[in-house]
């Protein structure tokens, strides 16, 4: 049996594939003005490859149809059927992605476009496209006219010389009634203002009243400035104009090799790291994308650029930049700049550093982790809440040689009084980044040591307490290590300073995960509480600590009453538990609750309180 194979070719559905490329791929109609600026852009540049001399000027005019007129290279009649009505087809690139030879001399890298779909984005707008254009190598050829449909027909009719007096192109769009908005006369401004601002040549926008708008201006990092201070307010004025905000400070940048310059601005507000900037991207000066947030490394986001370059390229969308290796390598080579300026403040401007700082401290504590010089440069500038307040780690290692860090921040919480009456220097170390970059500090500052904090270096300084007083207060003891042990907790007295700290609550985030996984395992059977079971260790106990130099405490170990004593002893581990600051738990609020009513009742009734509700025994809460 034989098999017979044959070929074929795809078949188009011209309108559902113009459809899909003027309607689905842009984010917005609005796109359609960059398409034809850039179009009229490439052109100027294959026209002045060959006549450097020749004039280079975009006017856009609007009312009843929307013109762009250039002054580019224009289309001959064969131009216009390769490449106006095939789509994909550039005169930009050859089938195989190198230069096509149709006159255009340039090389494909002076040009913007290059996939051979951008006029489409202008079906979004209208219904037809007509393209006048006369070439401006050949002046006896005769001007041709394309009228194009948005369902894939176009005619195409050569005019007479005369009808075109001068070379290049004047694309006409008739606005459908839906999308005229995007062609309103203030919009158009607007549009060629946002996407040509930066393009090298003359763009003007010229209202039906023929009053004219020019739109194309040269950066600042481009002009020449009086004084290096009228170049900085010129770059801070042009952040007002383009992101609406004055920024803490200005970084130009400069790249050479990849055909790049602009400017970086330090954002004057924190920003979440979640939260990644958007920079203004323009290729050969045409507004790439306002979003671009790929163009830093992800630390960098307390700035926001506006650059111009040559070498990065955009998807077929052009509304981001593609991931490529020349990105890749600009990225870090403009990561390298924005951390040389900060590591340059230091030196240069420690007040502006102190600012800089103030705003931003996350970022360059998540900036520092990685990078050694960095690290070395800022550390000793970046605040730490410690049991000194808020200082920088050099202020608070000059007095404290050796660094204590606490690992959570209840953990700093219930600590830091006791540690720090007690002569310990204890840096709060349970914010993002903080305990690492501590730890680090020895690298930086010779002679400092920095260890974690561990409960035995404050219990050494919880003073035993005179065995009397530890008989006479026996009684409440007792009432009070059976009251709190319903919520795993033991009692202990000593004498700490300072006298003001009436408890101490001794406890970690392990001990009492291991308390909630016990509590898990009792409440289940068969198999989920056997493999609870086998992890269990001893299930820890939380410590509270009364403090017998604390004159509340003192008197509460005289009670004899038990409802009282038993209110007591909640009260006293319900401060504790608010001291610490961490969410509660259902039974600790119910404590705490529980402790005030009774505490209150015994205010009430001094002496006949036995019988009030929720003053006797502890309850066995869920
Ligand atoms: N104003 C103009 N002057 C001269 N030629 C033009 C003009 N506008 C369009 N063309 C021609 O039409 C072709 C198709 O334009 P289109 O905008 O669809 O694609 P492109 O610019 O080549 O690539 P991209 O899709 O990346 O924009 C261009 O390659 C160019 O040859």
């Amino acid at each position: 049996m034989s098999h017979s194979a044959s070929a074929h070719t795809f078949q188009v559905d011209l309108r559902g594939l113009v459809d899909l490329l003027s309607h689905h791929l842009y984010s917005s109609p609005r796109v359609y003005l960059r398409e034809l600026l850039q179009n009229s852009v490439d052109a100027i540049t294959a026209r002045r490859a060959a006549d450097p001399g020749a004039p280079a000027a975009i006017t856009v005019r609007t009312g009843g149809t929307l013109t762009i007129t250039d002054t580019g290279i224009g289309l001959t009649e064969a131009d216009v059927h390769r490449f106006l009505a095939t789509i994909g087809r550039s005169s930009k690139r050859t089938a195989d992605g190198g230069l096509d030879g149709a006159g255009l001399a340039a090389e494909r890298g002076d040009f913007i476009g290059q996939f051979g779909i951008g006029l489409l984005a202008c079906f979004v707008v209208a219904d037809e496209i007509t393209v006048v254009s006369r070439h401006a190598a050949d002046p006896a050829a005769p001007a041709v006219e394309w009228r194009g449909h948005s369902d894939g027909r176009y005619t195409i009719r050569t005019l007479p010389a005369g009808a075109v007096p001068e070379p290049g192109t004047t694309v006409r769009l008739t606005p459908r009634a839906d999308n005229a908005e995007w062609t309103a006369h203030a919009r158009v401004v607007e549009l060629a203002r946002h996407y040509g601002r930066l393009l090298p040549h003359e763009v003007a926008v010229v209202g039906e009243d023929g009053a004219r708008t020019r739109i194309d201006e040269a950066p600042p990092w481009q002009q020449q400035h009086g004084s290096p201070l009228a170049r900085r307010e010129a770059l801070t004025a042009y952040c007002r104009s383009v992101f609406d905000f004055t920024p803490l400070d200005t970084i130009e940048l400069d790249l050479p090799a990849a055909g790049l310059r602009g400017v970086a601005y330090v954002l004057p507000t924190a920003l979440s790291p979640a939260q990644r900037a958007g920079h203004r991207v323009h290729l050969k000066g045409m507004l790439l994308s306002d979003q671009a947030s790929e163009l830093l490394p992800d630390w960098a986001f307390f700035v926001r650029c506006v650059i111009d370059t040559t070498s990065l390229r955009p998807t077929a969308s052009r509304e981001a930049l593609y991931e490529d290796g020349t990105l890749a390598a600009v990225r870090d080579a403009l990561g390298v700049r924005i951390r040389d300026w900060l590591t340059g403040l230091a030196a240069s401007d420690p007040a502006l550093l102190h600012r800089f700082i103030d705003v931003h401290h996350l970022a360059v504590k998540a900036l520092a982790r990685y990078d050694d010089e960095l690290l070395r440069i800022v550390l000793p500038w970046l605040p730490f809440e410690t049991t000194d307040g808020n200082v920088t780690l050099e202020e608070f290692a000059r007095s404290h040689p050796t660094v204590l860090v606490a690992r959570s921040v209840e953990e700093f919480r219930q600590v830091a009084p006791i540690a720090s009456a007690a002569g310990l220097g204890v840096v709060n170390g349970g914010y993002t980044y903080d305990r690492d970059l501590v730890h680090r500090l020895p690298e930086i500052r010779p002679g400092t040591a920095v260890t974690d904090l561990d409960p035995a270096t404050v219990t050494a300084h919880l003073d035993a307490v005179d065995p009397s007083a530890e008989i006479r207060a026996a009684a409440f003891l007792a009432v009070a290590r059976e009251t709190v042990a319903a919520h795993d907790c033991d009692v202990v007295l000593r004498d700490f300073q300072p006298v003001t700290a009436p408890v101490l609550l001794l406890d970690n985030r392990e001990a009492r995960h291991e308390r909630t996984r016990s509590g898990l395992a009792a409440d289940s059977d068969g198999l989920w509480a056997d493999i609870l079971g086998s992890l269990r260790s001893e299930t820890p106990r939380a410590q509270l600590v009364l403090n017998h130099l604390n004159p509340l405490v003192r008197q509460a170990v005289t009670i004899t009453e038990r409802g009282l004593a038993v209110a007591a002893a909640e009260s006293l581990l319900g401060q504790a538990l608010l001291l610490s600051r961490r969410p509660l738990k259902a039974n600790e609020s119910a404590l705490l609750n529980r402790a005030f009513i009774s505490l209150l009742t015994h205010a009430m009734h001094p002496g006949g309180a036995q019988s009030a509700p929720g003053s006797d025994e502890p309850r066995k809460e869920q």
